[in-house]
Order: structure tokens, then C-alpha cells, then sequence
């Protein structure tokens, strides 16, 4: 559903490419792991698919059809590590509305159900709630856009463990009706995660079958 072919990156400010040659596959049902250690292009990857950068070449097809830069904005539901720096509702309920304007609270009420924030006070900035909730609610204004591509970036990262188990289950059931890719530098936390698992190193992308050790 979703094919990167060949795709190379490599920003003017960069010294170098930081994506070389990157091939993927993803498909509903199917989430992709891509795990790499700081600085070998995890977030640059999603931003390219994103639409938030653009290629120099190669090409990313989305149900057989290449997509532009700007379709790809559109197309792609990015849940940045730090969504804090992306908000801009001055509550909650207004960020939301950030993903439907006419949103009924049903709607609004079945979001926040749906990643794991039934009791937050609506009225509350995005700001008050932690890093775990802002994340689930950046990923609930991408539930309400109707994103069929889930783009994540460290979704696990600094939450405790019994956080993490929560938000590994609200993916695997994301990817049930979605293309999800998720990026980490902690892979070993998704190691019975039912996925296709890649591997970045300094720009370029190879499929694993073992998982590095913990
Ligand atoms: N627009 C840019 N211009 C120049 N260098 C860049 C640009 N974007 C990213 N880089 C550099 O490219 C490398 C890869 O960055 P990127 O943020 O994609 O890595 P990452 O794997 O997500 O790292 P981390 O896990 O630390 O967030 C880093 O060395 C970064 O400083």
C-alpha cells in the first residue's frame, strides 16, 4: 500500500545524504519497526514520507500511485517524539478540533477512549498533560483526520514500562486498520510485536530478522 523506491535525501544544510538508496514496503495489518540509534536518519525518514521534506530521488506510492510532496502532508499523520512543539489548540478540546471541526463529543469522547485518555479535563492546555498523553493525544487528532498512514517517532520513549505495554497494544490495534510505521532507537521493547522489522544505519535501510540484543 504504502512503497518507497530508491529514495535519496540529502538537505543542502546536510555535509551528506541522510537517506541513501531507501526501499519499504508497508501494508495494513502489517506495521514496520524501523530501529537505529541516534542521528542515522529515523526522523528524517518519516518527515520525507510525511511531506514535511522533500526527496532529491526516488519516488513513494501510496496504492500504486506516486504521491507529491504536498498529497503526502495530507496523506500522512505524524506523531512527532515531542507533539508539545507542535500544538497549537490552547486546550485540549480545541486541539482536537484540530483533526474535525464539526466534532461532536461522542466523537471527541470515542478519541480519547480509543488512546487511552477517558478521564482528561478538556478544558486543560495540551501542555498539563505528560509526555505519554500528549503523544495519545497528537495520535487521537490523527484518529479524528481519519489518517490511514500512521507515522510514529519514538513512541515509547521515556514513558514507564506499564505505559509502554498500553501503548505497544493501542498500536497493534491501530495497525489493524492502518499502515503504521513506528521508529525507535529502543527496539528491543517491541520484541513480540507481530511486524516487519528494519534497520537504519547512517541513512540506509536493511530488513532484520534478529533483533539486536537489549
Ligand atoms: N535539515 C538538516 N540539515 C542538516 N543536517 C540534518 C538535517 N536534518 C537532520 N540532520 C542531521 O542528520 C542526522 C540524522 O537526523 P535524524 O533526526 O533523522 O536522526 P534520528 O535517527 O531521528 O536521531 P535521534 O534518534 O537522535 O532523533 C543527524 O546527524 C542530524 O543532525
Amino acid at each position: 500500500m504504502l512503497e518507497l523506491q530508491a529514495l535519496n535525501y540529502a538537505p543542502a544544510t546536510a555535509s551528506g545524504p541522510l537517506l541513501q538508496d531507501v526501499a519499504l514496503k508497508a501494508d495494513i495489518g502489517r506495521p514496520v519497526l524501523v530501529a537505529g540509534a541516534s542521528g542515522s536518519g529515523k526522523t528524517s525518514l518519516l518527515e520525507v514520507i510525511a511531506g514535511l521534506s522533500g526527496q532529491q530521488r526516488g519516488s513513494i506510492c501510496w496504492k500504486g500511485q506516486e504521491l507529491s510532496q504536498r498529497q503526502r502532508r495530507w496523506l500522512g499523520g505524524m506523531v512527532f517524539q515531542f507533539p508539545e512543539r507542535h500544538f497549537l489548540g490552547l486546550t485540549i478540546a480545541q486541539e482536537l478540533r484540530l483533526g474535525h471541526r464539526r466534532l461532536g463529543g461522542d466523537q471527541q469522547q470515542a478519541a480519547l477512549n480509543t488512546v487511552g485518555l477517558a478521564n482528561i479535563r478538556l478544558s486543560d492546555a495540551p501542555e498539563r498533560l505528560s509526555g505519554g498523553q500528549q503523544r495519545r493525544l497528537a495520535l487521537a487528532v490523527q484518529l479524528l483526520r481519519g489518517a490511514e498512514l500512521l507515522l510514529l517517532d519514538e513512541p515509547t520513549a521515556g514513558l514507564d514500562w506499564s505505559v509502554r505495554a498500553d501503548v505497544l497494544n493501542l498500536l497493534s490495534q491501530l495497525s489493524k486498520q492502518r499502515v503504521l510505521i513506528v521508529v525507535t532507537h529502543e527496539p528491543q521493547l517491541f520484541h513480540d510485536w507481530s511486524c516487519e522489522r528494519y534497520q537504519l544505519r547512517n541513512g540506509r535501510l536493511e530488513p532484520v530478522t534478529t533483533l539486536p540484543a537489549a
